[in-house]
């Protein structure tokens, strides 16, 4: 099939969904190389889904995924670990590991391609860890840790993958509002130094406007917005996807948008 090359992903004419549900039919997108791109839209709408189908942990019905210009409808997860990371939703946590043994993990994506341990793995997972401000409790069980914490340990996994594309959905989860700007940076960082491709789901819009180069709204099982923050970002937009009333203002520093909900007419603060 002929696809276009100058994507790093591409779902083309895509069906995808669950035994009974599906959740997008006959979808079409690219996503640039070396972009941040934000996938928003309400509960439901398929923003994990889709990035399940772009880090092949679910195969479309119809239509085909590609990556780096190869159709990869039908490969398996592990002939892409390499190149490909995603970070799901709610990873599952391994029993009686170490954060350093879990974040190690990301130098042996999918216990594939095996090698034997280098000493420049290590420096990448300290590397790592010491990034998501882990170092001090890397010989912790990473089962006790706090949300905050572990989500920064599954972040800390995907960056000692270093692979060329990287899927995170909600990487903010369970993090302060502190931790998420220092996520998100760490993100930008890696975006920018090494040109990483980044497809990430977000829910907090000023947060998406600030960190992607290009944002993508889904509802109702299609993109109804699909440009830069400024574009997609409108308070119609945001009326008609989210039913939410809402201001939006240039950020004095960064001037990408920031979202302020307001309430609606007759609504009181507690109320539904
Ligand atoms: N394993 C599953 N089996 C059946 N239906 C599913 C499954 N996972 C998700 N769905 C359904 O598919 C639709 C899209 O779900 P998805 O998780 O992709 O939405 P989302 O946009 O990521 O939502 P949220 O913002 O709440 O995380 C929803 O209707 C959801 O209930």
């Amino acid at each position: 099939m002929t696809v276009n090359t100058t994507a790093a992903l591409e779902a083309r004419g895509v069906t995808l969904g669950y035994e009974g549900n599906v959740v997008f039919r006959d979808l079409d997108i690219a996503i640039e190389p070396g972009r941040i791109t934000g996938l928003l839209g309400p509960n439901g709408c398929g923003k994990s889904t889709l990035l399940k189908a772009f880090g092949r942990i679910l195969k479309p019905t119809a239509g085909t995924i590609a990556f780096d210009g190869q159709d990869i409808t039908g490969v398996s997860t592990r002939s892409v670990a390499r190149r490909l990371a995603l970070l799901p939703q709610k990873p599952l946590t391994p029993a009686a590991t170490s954060v350093r043994d879990l974040v190690a993990r990301g130098r042996h994506p999918h216990q594939s391609l095996w090698r034997p341990w280098t000493a420049e793995d290590a420096r990448i997972v300290d590397e790592a860890l010491e990034a998501t401000g882990l170092t001090d409790i890397a010989d912790r069980d990473a089962g006790s840790l706090s949300g905050g914490q572990l989500q920064r340990a599954w972040i800390a996994l995907v960056l000692a993958q270093q692979a060329g594309t990287v899927l995170l959905d909600e990487p903010t989860t369970f993090l302060d509002l502190g931790h998420q700007v220092e996520v998100l940076s760490l993100v930008e960082q890696v975006n920018r130094d090494r040109g990483t491709t980044v497809v990430m789901v977000l829910h907090d819009l000023s947060l998406a406007a600030r960190y992607c180069d290009r944002l993508i709204l889904l509802a109702d099982g299609r993109v109804a917005a699909d440009g830069s923050p400024w574009d997609v970002l409108m308070p119609e937009t945001l009326q008609e996807s989210f039913g939410l009333r809402a201001l939006v203002i240039p950020d004095p520093v960064s001037e990408t948008p920031l979202v302020v909900p307001l309430l609606r007419e007759g609504q009181e603060l507690g109320s539904a």
